[in-house]
């Protein structure tokens, strides 16, 4: 056994090989590698094609039988969504059909969130470039620690301020901007205005959009000023 696998490893005809398993004596796949060689000189033999045991050879001789239409298949239902006339509501027994609640009228959206229409050169667009071209938009030279009582002097159109979870922002660059028109931003000048701004659009992020805005942190009154 030892001398087979070191005659089939070298090449050099094996001396002896009466105890040689049958398995052994079948040809190693060919190699990639050509400098290698690992085949014995006397096991040339090609493997029988198709597999002595393989199906292709246990399989009845003659041409492959041709299967008539009635032998085949039937071809699927036709799905009930090809058969709908559209606009007409289906009944409802199958679960391909569309939901009945596309076949209704969608409800007037409510007058109360209609967006203004913003002047030209006004878009969202527009005050992306204009926040982030440099232009002073705060009006101050460095935050300050604002109270309420100081935040309620500025509550013109001139000069609105307005605080934002605990953040106050010179909001009158933005006015003619917001797509909810200047007399809403209005209702929040010279006050906190976090309540009614998560109220009413909790998914704008007014921290980036005012990020240029920004004038100072809303403090509680200092105690000497308490009335
Ligand atoms: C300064 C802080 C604010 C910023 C940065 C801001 C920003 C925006 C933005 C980006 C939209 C468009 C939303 C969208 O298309 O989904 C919008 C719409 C609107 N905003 Fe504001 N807003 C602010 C404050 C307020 C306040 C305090 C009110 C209410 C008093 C208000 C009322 C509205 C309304 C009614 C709309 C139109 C409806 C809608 O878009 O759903 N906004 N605002």
């Amino acid at each position: 056994m030892a001398s087979y696998l070191k005659s089939w490893l070298t090449g050099a005809p094996a001396t002896a090989t009466p105890d040689i398993p049958t398995f052994l004596k079948v040809s190693p796949p060919p190699s990639d590698d050509e400098g290698e060689e690992t085949e014995t000189e006397d096991d040339n033999s090609v493997p029988a094609f198709p597999a002595l045991n393989s199906a292709q050879r246990a399989a009845p001789s003659g041409p492959p039988r041709i299967l008539s239409d009635s032998a085949l298949m039937p071809p699927p239902p036709v799905p009930s969504l090809a058969t709908r006339t559209p606009g007409v509501s289906p009944k409802p027994a199958s679960s391909l059909l569309v939901p009945t609640t596309t076949t209704k009228r969608p409800a007037k959206p409510s007058k109360k969130r209609e967006k203004v229409a913003l002047a030209p050169g006004h878009s969202p667009l527009d005050w992306a470039a204009l926040k982030s071209s440099g232009a002073d938009l705060r009006g101050v030279d460095t935050l300050m620690r604002i109270p309420p009582s100081v935040l309620k002097k500025h509550r013109s159109k001139d000069d609105a301020w307005s605080a934002f979870n605990g953040k106050v922002y010179n909001i009158t660059p933005y006015l003619a901007f917001h797509p909810g028109g200047e007399r809403e931003l209005m209702r929040v000048a010279g006050r906190d205005g976090t309540q009614l701004f998560a109220s009413t659009h909790a998914w704008v992020n007014a921290d980036f959009m005012l990020d240029s805005c920004l004038v100072g942190f809303l403090v509680s009154e200092p105690a000497s000023d308490l009335p």
